[in-house]
């Protein structure tokens, strides 16, 4: 096992300014597949934070019951909606997106997991799995097989639990994850306190964040983020290095105003500029 701290240093290495002459499409288009009926919010989420990563454009793919939610939450976002009304049965598209992020808020339906199958059986995109995502995986295991090389996948430790099987110690945790890494040649991010990185035999651990991201969203979020970062070009591991450094940030940059308690996942979103903007004034 290779161990690295992840601190604004290595993050600096890895981070590429924004370019002068660039547009919006060129600046990388996300696509978000997210929600369910009463979980709609985690698409919204999921989207607004992509956006506020920095990707060109951000298109949420989600069953037609949060359309207008999407819409009159965020209208930055492109909607297309399913089929179903109150669940993904079909993911089809015409849009060719850099990254896709699935499955915050996204349910476990049949019909559900039939479409995430077939999605999985032709997607050539840079995925990032999230939530049910995962859990649909970890009811069907030889799909893993099915994911490209350098998937992202971002569970907490339930999640986690469901997809490798419990543990004993915290080194069985970690000796199973790299396990499961290299086996598949996955990325997992391994959320937590303090959340940790693995790419195959290298763990990286993050040094940003606080209890104050113990709160409803805030892994739906870190989904956008991510997603929007692969969208902008950036290889796989510094899409989540970077993604889990600048969301644990915001906790960090919000906490003297907003104390533990009243940190919500729309603070996350509120403060990704103030925490890009950490990393700027460092480049000059
Ligand atoms: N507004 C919206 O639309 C929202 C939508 N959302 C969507 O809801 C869906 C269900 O997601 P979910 O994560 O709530 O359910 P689930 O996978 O059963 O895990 C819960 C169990 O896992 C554990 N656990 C979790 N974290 C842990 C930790 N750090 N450390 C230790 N244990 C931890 C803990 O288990 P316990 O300790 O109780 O055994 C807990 O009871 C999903 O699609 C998501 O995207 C949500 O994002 C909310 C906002
Ligand atoms: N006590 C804590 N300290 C630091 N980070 C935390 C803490 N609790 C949760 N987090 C972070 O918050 C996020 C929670 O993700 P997740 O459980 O998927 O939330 P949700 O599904 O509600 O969106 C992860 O990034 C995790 O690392
Ligand atoms: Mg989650």
């Amino acid at each position: 096992m290779i161990f690295i701290k992840i601190d604004q240093k290595a993050i600096l290495k890895r981070y590429k300014p924004i370019d002068k002459f660039t547009h919006k499409g060129i600046q990388g288009h996300a696509l978000i597949i997210a929600g369910s009926y009463g979980k709609i919010g985690a698409a919204c989420l999921s989207a607004k934070a992509a956006l506020k990563t920095g990707c060109g454009l951000v298109t949420a793919f989600i069953p037609e019951c949060g359309y207008e939610i999407v819409q009159a939450s965020i209208p930055e976002v492109m909607v297309l909606t399913d089929v179903e009304v109150k669940c993904i049965s079909n993911i089809t598209f015409e849009i060719i997106p850099e990254a896709i992020g699935i499955g915050p808020g996204m349910g476990q339906e049949l019909a559900t997991q039939n479409a995430f199958h077939q999605f999985l059986q032709t997607n050539a995109i840079h995925l990032v799995i999230d939530a049910d995502g995962l859990n649909i995986l970890s009811q069907n295991k030889s799909w893993l097989s099915l994911l490209k090389s350098k998937t992202i996948l971002t569970p907490h430790p339930k999640e986690l639990e469901r997809l490798i099987g419990k543990w004993k110690t915290d080194e069985e945790k970690f000796s199973k994850t790299i396990a499961f890494s290299k086996k598949y040649n996955l990325i997992i991010v391994m959320k937590g306190a303090p959340t940790h990185i693995i790419d195959a035999e290298t763990v990286y651990e993050n040094s940003t964040g606080n209890a104050a991201l113990a709160t409803a969203g805030s892994g739906d979020v870190l989904t956008g983020m991510i997603t929007s970062l692969l969208a902008q070009s950036y290889d796989a591991i510094d899409a989540a290095i970077i993604g889990v450094y600048l969301h644990g940030l915001t906790a960090d940059i919000a906490l003297p105003e907003t104390g533990f308690q009243s940190f919500i996942a729309s603070d996350i979103i509120k403060n990704i500029g103030k925490a890009f903007l950490t990393l700027e004034i460092n480049t000059k």
